[in-house]
């Protein structure tokens, strides 16, 4: 694996997110406007929101402050690389965004975007079991196979969907759902991204997101079940970004289950490492990626007393405290191996009851990517907002 040298975030990069005057032409995002200068403030209120017919409703731009804070203080701090235990590989850092500059835009994320309680039917074999997914989603951007294009000079709206290989229209039928380009406040947020990735990468890599996943936690009863995100649709060693935003949660991780025998006390947290792959390698369906996330909660350990182990290495699960402007990216042969979740909290602490979202980036590289995040984090249920009077999500419309 490349050595990554942490120096290298305090070196100016070719990478580096410098936002351009002018959106290209080509693009996931939903706006082509020119950044403010940091001391306009009149642009504050007039730049007009990313606009797109995919949107249930228009979604504003991020306030100039958020985004001077965003440009001029990201990251923070230098990662910490945790990679001390098998296949692990993260960056972590503490914070990515500084701490009043992320609850700024935890707020902001929150007032402005829709979200969805979706629910579904999982099915194992014969049985189908209705899921309520435990937190608030939302989800924007395409798989790599589509690319939105700007058909009218820079109106953001007039985006289109075309191939990206032959740059003619996408057919409605390509896809199940109705892709939605990354709006500006969160592409905005991706390329800083993407850049500080290309700087923890000593080949400068661009992990190239096109998605943005967003999980809303309105307090400890929401969570995420142990799960990887591993599906075929990733590619093979996915980089997945997470920046958390808000109340304080855990960030748990577990390594898979062996495949031969290596499980010998779990109890005991040993487990036992041959060559054997882990359990449960790449290209789970989605049905069962949800149903372990949500309803299961975990993978099945197997064991068959016959083999012989190689070595034992602790399986103690981890845990990672993520507070606001926390970022954590999952790299290289992390989510093949590995399992992680956000438990649910119990108690009245302030902690265990603020809000938290969680913004991830990935990049999907075939449809099937694009239909999975789509039908699992927005759905075809009802659109809720956050309302600032009823400090809750409430519902907006019945059907987008
Ligand atoms: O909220 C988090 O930190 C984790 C979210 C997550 O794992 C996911 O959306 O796949
Ligand atoms: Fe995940």
């Amino acid at each position: 694996m490349a050595k990554r040298t942490l120096d290298a975030f305090f070196r100016p990069s070719s990478a580096a997110p410098k936002r351009p005057k002018t959106e290209p032409i080509e693009s996931n995002t939903a706006t082509a406007i020119s950044p403010p200068e940091p001391n306009d403030t009149s642009i504050e209120d007039t730049n007009p929101p990313s606009q797109h017919p995919s949107y249930p409703i228009p979604i504003a731009q991020l306030p100039s402050h958020i985004e001077v804070g965003l440009e001029h203080a990201t990251p923070a701090i230098a990662p910490r690389e945790i990679s001390n235990r098998p296949h692990l590989d993260l960056l972590h850092f503490q914070p990515y965004i500084p701490r009043p500059t992320a609850n700024e835009l935890f707020e902001f994320l929150r007032r402005e975007l829709p979200f969805y309680r979706v629910q579904y039917t999982a099915r194992r074999g014969d049985t189908k079991t209705q899921i309520n997914t435990p937190r608030w989603t939302t989800v924007f951007g395409v798989d790599e196979t589509s690319t939105f294009i700007q058909e009218q000079g820079d109106d953001p709206s007039s985006l289109v969907l075309v191939e990206t290989k032959t740059k003619t229209p996408t057919p409605k039928t390509k896809y199940q759902c109705t892709p939605r380009p990354i709006p500006a406040c969160l592409d905005f947020l991706r390329r800083q991204v993407e850049a500080a990735n290309a700087t923890a990468n000593a080949d400068n890599k661009n992990p190239g997101y096109n998605f943005c996943l967003v999980n809303y936690y309105a307090s400890g009863d929401d969570s995420i079940a142990y799960h990887s995100d591993d599906e075929r649709f990733l590619g093979s060693e996915p980089n997945i970004a997470s920046l958390s935003l808000g109340g304080e949660r855990d960030f748990l991780m577990k390594h898979k289950p062996f495949v031969s025998g290596e499980i010998v006390d779990r109890t005991a947290g040993e487990c036992v490492l041959s060559a054997a792959r882990a359990m449960s390698g790449p290209g789970s369906t989605s049905a069962t990626w949800r149903s372990c996330t949500d309803s299961v909660g975990t993978l099945n350990t197997v064991s068959s007393p016959g083999s012989r182990p190689a070595a034992t290495v602790p399986l103690q699960q981890i845990k990672i405290s993520l507070g606001s402007g926390d970022m954590v990216v999952m790299r290289g042969a992390t989510q093949s191996n590995w399992l992680h979740s956000i438990p649910k909290r119990k108690g009245k602490a302030w902690e265990a009851t603020r809000g938290r979202i969680n913004v991830t980036f990935r990049r999907a590289v075939v449809p099937g990517g694009t239909n999975n995040y789509y039908h699992y984090n927005v759905g075809s249920g009802g659109m809720y907002r956050w309302d600032e009077v009823a400090r809750e999500m409430v519902l907006r419309d019945n059907n987008v």
